[in-house]
């Protein structure tokens, strides 16, 4: 399998596995090389993929494919892999085609969401359909409560591992073969090359965004707090193309303080530059300094794999602190884990200063931390009214007592001529089919921020005296939710936009002062019915929590108008989303 006939030095592997991924936020692709060090490590050779650059023929014929896929909305699969999903779905593909081939999944998803996991799952029912066979049921990671690492061990460990070691025998073969995916550096004098070719999926995407200059950041919460503030920032390009709504995912960065620290402990030089030699595609671009790789590169503060707690179960000088460790990568150590890493969020520089390691080298470092990701925000404008501007609204979340997450502390670090980049995408929200449709926001806390997009749009055309072509000309009304007075978002410029005619109505519903009262409390289910009587439209974007409250009073509505039974209502709510009259962008 994989091994060619060429003499030389002999290498003793169970042969080739394709890893292939399809990601948005990071965690397919973290998976899918921690998947790969570990099956490294039984004499595997992996070679990771972004499925956006699947080869059809080689996934065909090889005869070992590991995918580690994510579900976005009604059961999708990310951008990333939508080729593929169109290839392998599409009615030209015969059954038993992929006879032959071996396979193993990892769906990730979340219960928050009702389609939990269905792309995975989906792609497990074709896959068997196509004639292809499945090694071992198949995984699935739940994000919900930051299950997917733990859920990820129990897969692997449990049945995953044994599995491939029983039906795949090592044998021995030529050495020119090798490992795809194992890195060297080289310390080289050349200077920092961003333009480097050959470069994996995730890098090729940084690269590709674009850069903005900061024009404005101010704070919109009355008494903001650390951890408790949100930024409205206003991003300016010459070139840029966006959609009101879109959205927009910015690339945070690690303070100088924690790139500092982490060399100091390390003793590791930043100033030095160094090349990543590998036979596989390039991780990041190179020549780079220490200092840039682990400024914007290495995301060092983020989550702890097993992985990671394994490989420094190596580098500690006392078998007490190596069992300790290996005890929290454990299926015994799950609970100590989930408060450790994922409750408390201790991170990778926590680790290094309370088991004093000081002989993680830059390469181990590179094998262990996943590249930083970008986090994703609405757009808070619309393009109309700012064509080279986009706003977004930043909230800031403190990780246990004193640390802000890595995002929050690099918004936190911006001021304004700042430079970041980002890339724009296409958001679920779409306009109405009929401009005269009445349209309903809701949103709770920084979910306001398509939300005010829509509103600008509107009042852009109000303002042009073009209201003829506004895509909202029925009534918009906004039902906005927050905790307390003080965390009342663009309080002037929404009472302004009421005053204005551009909101025809504008309720505010604050959770934590007397008398409570919860956005879902503002919607009388008449008000409700009468609106989709009149194919009105409905905009929410906060929590799922939001989300399933809404939904409840949807099911409410049908029930007491259309005498529906309340097994039939989900039914009536998809069909609502189906003719995108209920439009949903929601977290968690
Ligand atoms: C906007 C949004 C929509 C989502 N929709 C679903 C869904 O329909 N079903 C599901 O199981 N998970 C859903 N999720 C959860 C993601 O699949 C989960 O967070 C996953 O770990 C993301 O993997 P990635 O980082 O590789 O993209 C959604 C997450 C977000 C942020």
């Amino acid at each position: 399998m994989g091994c060619g006939s060429s003499s030389g030095s002999q290498l003793e592997t169970r042969g080739l596995i394709y890893i292939y991924y399809g990601t948005t936020t990071g965690n397919s692709s973290r998976l899918a090389f921690q998947f790969a060090s570990e099956v490294r490590n039984l004499k595997f050779i992996p070679k990771i993929i972004n499925l956006s650059e699947y080869n059809p023929k080689e996934m065909i014929s090889s005869k070992l494919n590991v995918f580690f896929v994510s579900t976005y909305g009604m059961g999708s699969c990310t951008p990333d892999t939508e080729n593929f999903d169109q290839w392998l779905f599409c009615e030209e593909r015969s059954k038993n085609e992929f006879q032959g081939m071996i396979y193993l999944i990892f769906a990730l998803g979340s219960t928050n969401h009702e389609h939990f996991c269905e792309f995975g799952i989906r792609l497990d029912k074709r896959l068997e359909y196509l004639g292809a066979k499945r090694l071992c049921n198949l995984g699935k990671g739940d994000a919900a409560k930051d299950q997917t690492e733990n859920d990820y061990q129990q897969w692997i460990h449990t049945e995953v591992q044994q599995t491939l070691q029983t039906q795949f025998p090592l044998y021995t073969c030529d050495q020119g073969q090798q490992d795809f995916s194992t890195i060297k550096i080289q310390i080289t004098k050349e200077p920092e090359d961003f333009q480097s070719v050959n470069l994996d999926f995730m890098a090729l995407k940084y690269i590709n965004s674009m850069a903005f200059s900061i024009s404005e950041i101010k704070e919109l919460k009355a008494l903001p707090a650390r951890g408790n503030s949100t930024l409205l920032l206003d991003l300016f390009n010459q070139n840029i193309e966006y959609k009101t709504a879109y959205n927009i995912a910015i690339y945070p960065q690690n303070s100088d303080s924690d790139v500092d620290e982490l060399c100091s402990l390390l003793k590791l030089d930043k100033n030095v530059r160094f090349k990543v030699i590998t036979n596989s595609k390039q991780p990041f671009p190179n020549p780079i300094s220490v200092y840039t790789y682990l400024k914007k590169f290495c995301d060092f503060s983020g989550l702890v794999t097993k992985k990671i707690l394994i490989e420094l179960s190596n580098l500690v000088n006392q078998k007490q602190l190596e069992d300790e460790l290996l005890h929290l990568a454990s299926f015994e150590g799950r609970d100590q884990y989930q408060n450790r890493f994922i409750n408390q969020k201790q991170n990778l520089l926590n680790l290094i200063k309370e088991y004093q390691i000081n002989n993680l080298t830059l390469e181990k470092i590179i094998d262990i931390c996943p590249l930083i990701q970008p986090r994703y925000f609405t757009i808070a404008s619309s393009n109309k009214k700012h064509p080279k501007n986009i706003h977004i609204l930043a909230s800031q979340f403190v990780l246990n007592q004193e640390r802000l997450g890595l995002s929050s502390q690099f918004f936190r670090s911006l001021k304004k001529g700042d430079v970041v980049k980002g890339l724009i995408q296409p958001s679920k929200f779409k306009y109405p089919k009929n401009p005269k449709a009445p349209i309903l926001l809701i949103g709770i806390g920084a979910g306001l921020a398509p939300l005010r997009a829509l509103i600008q749009e509107r009042d852009y055309y109000l303002e042009k005296n073009q209201f003829e072509k506004c895509p909202f000309q029925g009534g918009m009304k906004l039902y906005y939710g927050c905790r307390t007075e003080a965390e009342y978002l663009c309080r002037e410029e929404l009472q302004a936009y009421l005053n204005s005619g551009t909101l025809s109505e504008l309720k505010v519903a604050f959770s934590r002062k007397e008398p409570k009262q919860y956005v879902t409390e503002l919607i009388a289910i008449d008000e409700l019915y009468q609106h989709f009587q009149m194919d009105g439209l409905l905009y929410i974007c906060g929590s799922t929590e939001l989300g399933r409250d809404i939904q409840v009073k949807i099911a409410d509505m049908f029930e007491y108008f259309e005498n529906i039974d309340p097994y039939l209502t989900d039914q009536k709510i998809k069909e609502l989303e189906e003719n995108s009259q209920i439009l949903t962008e929601y977290w968690g």
